[in-house]
């Protein structure tokens, strides 16, 4: 079994490597922070959940808002993958890799506006999931003007209960996605008479971070019954579309298997769509596929003491990497070189930003820390960059890519003059 992160110490004694690559040496060239991925465990995740799926037609459509990094689309487009986007800008990145990947392309999300429907429609994208009435009906305003027919499916919240984090859960009726299932039925009514529409599949994604298959095949079932109610009303519903989700383990100690993990899912999903013939199966995975295959690497700046707390401040910061901070979320966090019978203790891992939430982690047994030492805060590859922000006029970090023993930058760190361009232009002042 491979492990579930890349990021290994060889050998005993031997310093931190993303595979064959020693952190170290990506430090020294690139400087911190710096998110370093695993072009290998993206290719591997891709293709063992490919593997999972292969008795039924599916496409996996990649969730672009989990790290949208152009190298790694273009790496996932390489694969076959298709994409999952909810913005016009995804959509340009998409297709900023390859034009021809927006047949592979689904679009989500509650908030399309008239010009995002305008890229789509005219980039030909493979089917729109329609989260309101209000949206179907610019949907096909757009679609008659641009002289296109929109594919579409109506995203359903199917009140289906999914253990995780309030603020990533989304398949009950209390939240604002999608259209409650019990009603679904009267506007696939409506979609089949607006002109420009052409209702096609149905779609449902009911949280992130969820470890268990069962709730997704329970929303599934529920998708299986309306699917079957359409058809009976002569509606073709040719696609199934059930989303993203898929958690990984963030925590050092607990086993996680991803490939059985993957096989699960796929096996209990398999069954319940099972009633349904000639279907085509959407899966929207972002986490799952990248999550693991990312590390922020971080220098330290200083080791202070406050009282009887001792603070290791890092140069990365909740700008760069906010999910400890929004989610109280843990990740791990390792030291790039060991050093032999080091202590350890414990301490609050905190970035230089002006906000107390600005952790990584609180109360962690660490070994004792050296100013100039390295860390590497595992499992951020997904919403890491992707949901970074400027936040105190810091720059965000550079991205590289390893593959085998070569690493490759896919991004270079931002630099004052990409902050200010929007205000200096704006005020006219020189840059
Ligand atoms: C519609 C939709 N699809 C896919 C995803 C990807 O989710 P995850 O990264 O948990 O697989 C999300 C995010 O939750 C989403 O909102
Ligand atoms: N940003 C969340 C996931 C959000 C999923 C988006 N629908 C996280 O970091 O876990």
């Amino acid at each position: 079994m491979t492990p579930a992160r890349p990021f290994v110490y060889p050998i005993p004694g031997s310093s931190l490597h993303c595979g064959k690559m020693p952190l170290e040496k990506l430090a020294k060239r690139f400087k911190t922070p710096l998110y370093v991925y695993s072009a290998d465990q993206i290719v591997e995740r891709f293709e063992l959940f490919s593997h999972a799926f292969e008795e039924i037609p599916h496409l996996i459509c990649y969730s672009v808002k989990a790290n949208s990094a152009l190298g790694i689309l273009r790496l996932l487009d390489k694969q076959g993958a298709g994409f999952d986007i909810v913005s016009g800008g995804e959509l340009e990145r998409v297709l900023r890799i390859n034009r021809k990947a927006a047949e592979r392309v689904v679009f989500s999300g509650v908030g399309k506006t008239a010009p995002e429907m305008d890229l789509a429609l005219k980039a030909g994208i493979r089917i729109f999931n329609v989260e309101s009435a209000g949206e179907l009906e610019l949907l096909s305003e757009r679609a008659r003007r641009v002289r296109r027919t929109a594919r579409i499916a109506l995203r359903v919240n199917p009140d289906v209960f999914a253990e995780t984090h309030p603020y990533i859960s989304t398949g009950l009726r209390e939240h604002k996605f999608g259209i409650d299932i019990r009603e679904a039925r009267a506007v696939y009514q409506r979609a089949r008479r607006l002109p420009g529409i052409q209702p096609c599949g149905i779609s449902v994604h009911i949280g992130s971070q969820i470890r268990s298959a069962t709730p997704f095949a329970d929303a599934a079932a529920r998708v299986v019954a309306l699917a079957e109610e359409l058809r009976a009303d002569g509606i073709k519903i040719d696609s199934i579309d059930v989303g993203g989700g898929l958690g990984i383990e963030y925590t050092a100690g607990a086993k996680f298997n991803a490939k059985a993990q993957a096989e699960e899912y796929a096996r209990q999903l398999i069954a319940a769509l099972a009633p349904l013939k000639d279907i085509t199966l959407l899966l929207e995975p972002g986490r799952f596929l990248v999550a693991q295959a990312g590390a922020l690497l971080t220098s330290v700046l200083y080791v202070k003491k406050n009282g009887e707390k001792t603070f290791v401040v890092t140069d990365a910061a909740m700008n760069d990497l906010v999910r400890p901070a929004l989610y109280q979320a843990h990740h791990e966090i390792l030291p790039v070189v060991r050093r032999q019978g080091s202590r350890q203790i414990a301490v609050d891992v905190v970035g230089p930003v002006c906000e107390s939430g600005d952790f990584f982690a609180r109360d962690r047994l660490l070994p004792t820390a050296r100013e100039g030492d390295l860390l590497a805060i595992l499992d951020a590859g997904a919403y890491g960059l992707s949901l970074s922000s400027n936040y105190n006029t810091r720059m965000r970090p550079a991205e590289v890519l390893v593959k085998g023993a070569t690493a490759k930058l896919i991004r270079r760190r931002e630099t004052i003059g990409d902050l200010l361009a929007p205000e200096l232009s704006a005020l006219n002042i020189r840059s």
